[in-house]
C-alpha cells in the first residue's frame, strides 16, 4: 500500500488546506487541492506502470527513452470524483475513463446507508489497467458496488484504487472484497464516526467542491 503522507512532500500541504475549516470553504481552492493531489497520486502510480524503449528525433539527433506502452483506464465515481479526477487525466492525458454515478443514499434512524447507482458508462475494460478514482474511502461500499457494476464490461488486468484519504475500515472491507487490487493513498485515518464519515477527515467532499445536495 502506497501512502503519500508516509513521506514529507508538498502533498502534506495540499493535504492539509483540504482538511482545514478555515481553507476548505473556498470551493475553487478545494477543487484545485484535490486536481494537484490527483496529479501527483497519478505520478506515484506512473511509477509502476510499463514503459517501452523509444526513439524520438530531436531538431539536433536521435533520444533514446521511454514511453508508456499503455494508458490506464481512469475510472470516476461522481460526484467527488471529478477534481480528482481531473488531476489523473491531467498526467494519463491519453486515458480512457469510466464515469459511474454512485452515492450513498439518504442514511436510515440507525444511521445505516446503502449505496444507490444510476449511471455507468465504460469502456472495454479487458486486461486493462483500471484506476477507481474517488477522494474519500470510507465504509468502501461506493468503490465495491461500482468495481462490481464494472465486471459486465470485462476482466481487468490490474486494479488500483486511489482515494485522497481513507479509513482503515473501508480499506480492510476492500482488502477482503477486492484481494486483488493495490491501494494509492493520500492518507489513511483514524476511524469512522457513527455516521459513516472518515475521522479526522475533511467532511463532505461533494459537497466542499460543489456545494450541498438536497
Ligand atoms: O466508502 P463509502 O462509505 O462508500 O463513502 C465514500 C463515498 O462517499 C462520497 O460520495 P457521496 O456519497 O458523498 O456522494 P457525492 O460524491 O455526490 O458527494 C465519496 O465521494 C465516496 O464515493
Ligand atoms: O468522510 C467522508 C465519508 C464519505 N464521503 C465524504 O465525502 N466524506
Ligand atoms: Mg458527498
Amino acid at each position: 500500500m502506497f501512502i503519500l503522507q508516509s513521506n514529507a512532500s508538498i502533498a502534506n500541504h495540499f493535504i492539509a488546506e483540504l482538511r482545514d475549516v478555515s481553507i476548505q470553504h473556498d470551493s475553487m481552492r478545494f477543487r484545485r487541492n484535490m486536481d494537484r493531489l490527483g496529479e501527483i497520486l497519478a505520478y506515484e502510480i506512473s511509477k509502476t506502470l510499463i514503459y517501452k524503449p523509444v526513439e524520438i528525433q530531436t531538431p539536433l539527433a536521435i533520444a533514446h527513452t521511454q514511453m508508456l506502452e499503455e494508458q490506464p483506464v481512469l475510472v470516476a465515481i461522481l460526484r467527488a470524483s471529478l477534481p480528482f479526477h481531473h488531476g489523473f487525466l491531467n498526467i494519463f492525458d491519453r486515458a480512457e475513463n469510466a464515469f459511474i454515478g454512485a452515492y450513498r443514499g439518504k442514511h436510515r434512524a440507525d444511521e445505516t446507508f446503502d449505496v444507490q447507482m444510476d449511471y455507468l458508462a465504460s469502456p472495454d475494460l479487458t486486461d486493462k489497467t483500471i484506476i477507481l478514482v474517488d477522494p474519500m474511502l470510507a465504509t468502501g461500499k461506493s468503490l465495491y458496488k461500482s468495481y462490481q457494476a464494472l465486471q459486465a464490461y470485462g476482466v481487468p488486468r490490474r486494479v488500483i484504487i486511489a482515494a485522497a484519504i481513507a479509513a482503515p475500515e473501508g480499506v480492510d472491507y476492500l482488502k477482503t472484497q477486492m484481494p486483488e487490487a493495490e491501494f494509492f493513498l493520500g492518507a489513511l485515518d483514524d476511524h469512522l464516526n457513527e455516521k459513516f464519515y472518515i475521522i479526522p477527515g475533511l467532511g463532505d467532499a461533494g459537497d466542499l467542491a460543489y456545494g450541498g445536495k438536497l
